[in-house]
């Protein structure tokens, strides 16, 4: 685990032309690559893209990120960088991606046994190890920025997929919505060696709504800004887990709904276009 925020610190501190070498491309459903400070914006609930162009050029988000998946992915092929620049970071990716895919196949395992249900339930669907690794750097930047909104890290959003496992430094500011009191926020206070697993909104329509979404935002502390008036910077690195099994179709989970307790949700298939 050390291991990878490692390699996220030796990357991002990499000059800025050298990371430009594996850039993001424009269109936004290919998510591999660098992304540069500034193109990136977490909003939910706002459709209008006029105004989300707007609210990204005001206050874009205080951080930049480098994506990746599993290798020989025709959908969403990697973006590495040349060989020879920085050797060793694409394996490293590869192997925490590999990692995290077993970690997944047993948390679902786990989670399919508390429902009662077959213990390769949800493994299934995650066969293809659709996922995606993201390496992410929030920068130091001035508190008084932070103060007047004009530099944010993440605002409360919820992920859109099955699962999250997130890994953080030491730093802190990931927050947590309780769903039993919306808009009241907790820390979720990183714990050295340990995973933060979000539920996404997949498997919360999955589950009849039986697991919420987890809805979080990422803050820089206050006991965290340093003595020069600025903030500490962060690395953390979620791993996207997706469903996906094309002749699939995924409806409620057996045992979340009854006579009484109706579906809230229509079946879907796995198409990709329904789940990327
Ligand atoms: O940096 C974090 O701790 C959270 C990142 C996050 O929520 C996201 O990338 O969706
Ligand atoms: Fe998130």
């Amino acid at each position: 685990m050390d291991g990878i925020i490692g390699w996220a610190k030796t990357f991002f501190a990499l000059p800025m032309e050298t990371k430009m070498l594996a850039p993001h491309p424009p269109i936004g459903t290919h998510h591999r690559g660098y992304s540069p400070p500034g193109l990136e914006k977490v909003i939910q609930q706002e459709f209008d893209p006029d105004k989300i162009v707007q609210s990204r050029k005001k206050a874009p988000d205080a951080k930049e990120s480098f994506e990746s998946g599993k290798e020989n992915d025709k959908v969403m092929p990697n973006i590495w960088l040349p060989d020879g620049i920085l050797p060793g970071f694409k394996e490293a990716c590869l192997d925490y991606f590999w990692t995290c895919y077993k970690v997944e196949l047993n948390i679902f395992r786990a989670l399919a046994l508390g429902f009662r249900i077959d213990e390769e339930y949800f493994t299934e669907y995650h066969s293809a190890a659709d996922n995606q690794l993201r390496l992410l750097h929030y920068f130091s930047v001035p508190v008084k920025d932070v103060e007047e909104g004009l530099a944010p890290r993440i605002g409360a959003h919820s992920d859109f997929c099955s699962m999250t496992m997130l890994l953080q430094d030491h730093a802190g500011g990931l927050e947590v919505e309780d769903p039993h009191n919306p808009g009241e926020f907790k820390t979720a206070t990183p714990i050295p060696g340990s995973l933060v697993i979000n539920a996404g909104d997949f498997l919360m329509r999955w589950s009849n709504d039986t697991i919420r979404s987890t809805i979080h935002r990422v803050r820089a502390p206050k006991h965290m800004y340093g003595t020069d008036c600025m903030t500490t910077e962060r690395y953390s690195v979620p791993y996207f887990c997706s469903a996906h099994n094309l002749s699939a179709v995924v409806d409620s989970v057996p045992g979340t709904w009854s006579e009484t307790v109706p579906k809230k949700y229509e079946p879907i298939f796995l198409r990709s276009s329904d789940i990327r």
